[in-house]
């Protein structure tokens, strides 16, 4: 008799499950309701994009996977636990870099690691293995404030790497970078998460880098901040941005946020006339 066949387990359980999330600030004797009801099961290892324009709720949502700020209602859990508060498991990149400015790059990437209390021989080959992946190692003893913009994402993103958290957060890390490095760090991005496999979500309000990265793309709608799309994209890296597929993609999803900002726009109108 024939042995049963053994099918590979398939993960199926979300890395992040966002479950009916929803968040209020008051502002001024105002209630802004900044997210209604997100739900969104992220898999392992999937490059999701946050795209919106401004005040859609997109840092607010990042945010409250983080644990920096909790939702009102919902939960938000990691591999089935609720998170109630910043954790190991989730590294964050902001797009004001975050460096200690006294100290080395070096220093600045060992810093978690110290904090762990790791041995300083496996802090060392940590660190060295970083500098090397993200072609820091001319620039280890430089200070930040003598590196330009690119290079101090670098060592933001090689200090949440050094962590090894599985999650990266990533909050318009590049949005303040000009084209052409912004397309060189995107690039490494891209080849750092297929080499160790994390799962990112990734705040942006550029169309083209939401395309050029991402597995999967959500689009916020403005206050509330909804899904108001939640689209696959399927098509092979390296991305092409002069490929007709990108475009056609880029067009459909500029519609979507134009529709957004014109609300965003309404809105602030109506609010000048208010005040
Ligand atoms: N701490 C806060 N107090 C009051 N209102 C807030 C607070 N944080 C966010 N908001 C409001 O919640 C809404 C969503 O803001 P959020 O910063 O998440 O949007 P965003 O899509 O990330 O925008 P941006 O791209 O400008 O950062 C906005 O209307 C914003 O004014």
């Amino acid at each position: 008799m024939n042995a049963p066949q053994a099918f590979p387990q398939l993960d199926l359980a979300p890395h992040i499950r966002i479950d009916g999330v929803h968040k209020a600030f008051e502002t001024g004797g105002r209630i802004v309701t900044a997210l209604q009801d997100i739900r969104l099961d992220i898999p392992r290892g999937q490059f999701t994009c946050l795209l919106g324009p401004s005040g859609c709720g997109k840092s607010t949502l990042l945010n409250a996977v983080a644990g920096f700020s909790l939702p009102s209602s919902g939960t938000i859990t990691v591999d089935g636990r609720q998170i109630t508060a910043p954790g190991p498991d989730r590294g964050m990149v902001f797009q004001e870099y975050a460096l200690f400015p006294w100290m080395t790059v070096e220093d600045n990437i060992a810093f978690g690691l110290h904090i762990k209390g790791m041995s300083k021989p496996e802090i060392r080959d940590r660190v060295g293995g970083l500098l090397s992946m993200l072609s820091l190692g001319d620039f280890r003893q430089r200070f930040p404030k003598d590196l330009s913009g690119g290079m101090r994402q670098r060592v933001a993103i090689a200090r949440v790497l050094a962590l090894d958290s599985p999650i990266m957060l990533m909050d318009e890390p590049f949005g303040a970078l000009d084209a052409l490095t912004r397309r060189n760090l995107q690039d490494e991005l891209l080849r750092i998460w297929s080499e160790l496999k994390k799962t990112i979500l990734f705040v942006t309000h550029s169309i083209e880098e939401a395309v050029y990265l991402a597995d999967r793309i959500v689009v916020m709608t403005y206050r509330p901040g909804t899904v108001k799309r939640d689209l696959m994209v399927d098509m092979p890296r390296m991305r092409d941005p002069a490929a007709p597929e990108f475009n056609q993609l880029k067009r459909e999803l500029g519609v979507l946020v134009m529709e957004e900002q014109q609300r965003h726009h309404t809105d602030e109108l109506r609010m000048a006339a208010v005040d």
